[in-house]
């Protein structure tokens, strides 16, 4: 079998060999050639799959390492017998550990305490469940937006109220003090997303809330997101998905407290997760029988161990998350080098989650959220 696969996609190398003969090349780089007489494709979100690159080869199935499937043309697909298959919910973890790590950066900067404030999560699927979970435990008080679960959960039997309570987006326009976006970027149909924060969305927000946004970056009208910051509709911005990537608004860049070129679920786990469900879906799609699939193990973080003696206890839940994830060192970094920003995606260093740190010396105050945020305390 023949498999092109992209070039950055981590644990892949050595190991997609058991399969076929693997030729790798950056997703940016990939050829309607290239592609060609291939059976499978392994692939990322950068390289946009439809007619004009698909169209005469040999491909049978598209694996791509994400959960996001925004880059392929699955209509074209379905119709001309092209399998695909995704990672759902491979690096919801990574972007749980993403938010968390911005929220108490931006609760840090601007003063506040999180437990004082009300989250609004537009959209509850494994990354929104997760940030749900994650900020409960944070002490805040979320409300949840997800019309298409609302319809299947609460709507599906007359009478038969669903398990979690959602609001309308009005709700979370009049009361969220912060916004975080997870929905899938798609751009028909009645729950559509493509530019769901937009002029009019902006203008109806009552608290002068933050947003952030991890999921798609056409989910917010970037210029509409820009005039809402100067404009003082909006108090501050964590953004790493942005219109337009690679080539970002630098003028917004400028303006977002927190700025990663999108890289939220990027953690040596969630990336792991990825290349491992792929192998699986090539497996089972060609029914090839490898068994096991020899995996690389993870390697530890450089800091295994988090001594948390000399932090003041109201510090240490901060503390302990950044160390295992800081994005502002991302962010100076891209605000210094926006043209590199396909470069940092490829360039990405090692990020464990939680579970991989063992912290010693918490105080008896923060224990419980660590251990229930996944820390060995
Ligand atoms: N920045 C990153 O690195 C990164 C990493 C992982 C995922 N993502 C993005 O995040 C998205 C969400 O991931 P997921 O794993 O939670 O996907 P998911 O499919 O599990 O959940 C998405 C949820 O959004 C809901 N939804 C759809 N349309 C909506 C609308 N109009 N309003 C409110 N809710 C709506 C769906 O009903 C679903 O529950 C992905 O599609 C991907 O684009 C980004
Ligand atoms: O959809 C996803 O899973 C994420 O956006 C993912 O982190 C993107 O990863 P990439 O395509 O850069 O490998």
């Amino acid at each position: 079998m023949k498999i092109l696969a992209d070039a950055h996609i981590p644990y892949l190398r050595g190991i997609a060999e058991q399969f076929g003969e693997v030729e790798y090349l950056p997703g940016n780089q990939f050829t309607k050639e290239a592609i060609g007489d291939k059976d499978a494709l392994i692939v990322r979100t950068v390289t946009h799959f439809g007619k004009d690159i698909l169209e005469g080869s040999s491909v049978k199935l598209i694996c791509s390492a994400t959960i996001g499937f925004d880059h392929i043309d699955t209509r074209y697909c379905d119709a001309t017998g092209i399998a695909w298959r995704t990672a759902p919910g491979c690096n919801a973890n990574s972007v749980e550990q993403y938010v968390t790590a911005s929220l108490l950066y931006m609760a840090d900067k601007y003063g506040f305490r999180l437990e004082e404030k009300s989250i609004g999560i537009i959209g509850v699927g494994n990354v929104g469940s997760k940030v749900e979970t994650a900020c409960r435990k944070l002490g805040m008080h979320v409300l949840l937006n997800d019309p298409p679960r609302e319809e299947r959960e609460v709507g599906e039997k007359p009478g038969v109220k669903g398990k979690t309570a959602f609001v309308d987006l009005d709700t979370i326009k009049k009361e969220a003090d912060i916004i975080t976006l997870h929905t899938p970027l798609t751009k028909t149909g009645r729950h559509k997303t493509y530019h769901l924060a937009d002029e009019y969305f902006f203008d109806a927000l009552d608290k002068k809330p933050f947003i952030i946004n991890s999921c798609r970056g056409s989910v917010v009208d970037n210029p509409a997101m820009k005039k809402a910051l100067k404009t003082g509709k909006l108090a501050g911005a964590v953004i790493d998905c942005w219109e337009n990537e690679p080539d970002i608004d630098r003028e917004l860049l400028e303006m977002a407290d927190i700025a990663t070129p999108h890289i939220a679920g990027y953690s040596a786990d969630g990336k792991w997760t990825a290349t491992k469900m792929s192998l699986d879906n090539l497996n089972e799609f060609f029914e090839l029988g490898i068994h096991p699939i020899q995996f690389i193990q993870l390697p530890q973080p450089n800091n295994p161990v988090i001594d948390l003696r000399e932090i003041e206890p109201a510090h240490q839940l901060a503390y302990s998350v950044w160390q295992t994830y800081n994005p502002m060192m991302e962010t100076v970094n891209l605000k210094k080098n926006p043209d590199k920003f396909y470069w940092f995606r490829s360039h990405y260093p090692l990020r464990r989650e939680y579970g991989a740190y063992k912290l010693k010396n918490a105080d008896s105050s923060v224990v419980p959220v660590l251990k229930q945020l996944g820390f060995n305390v």
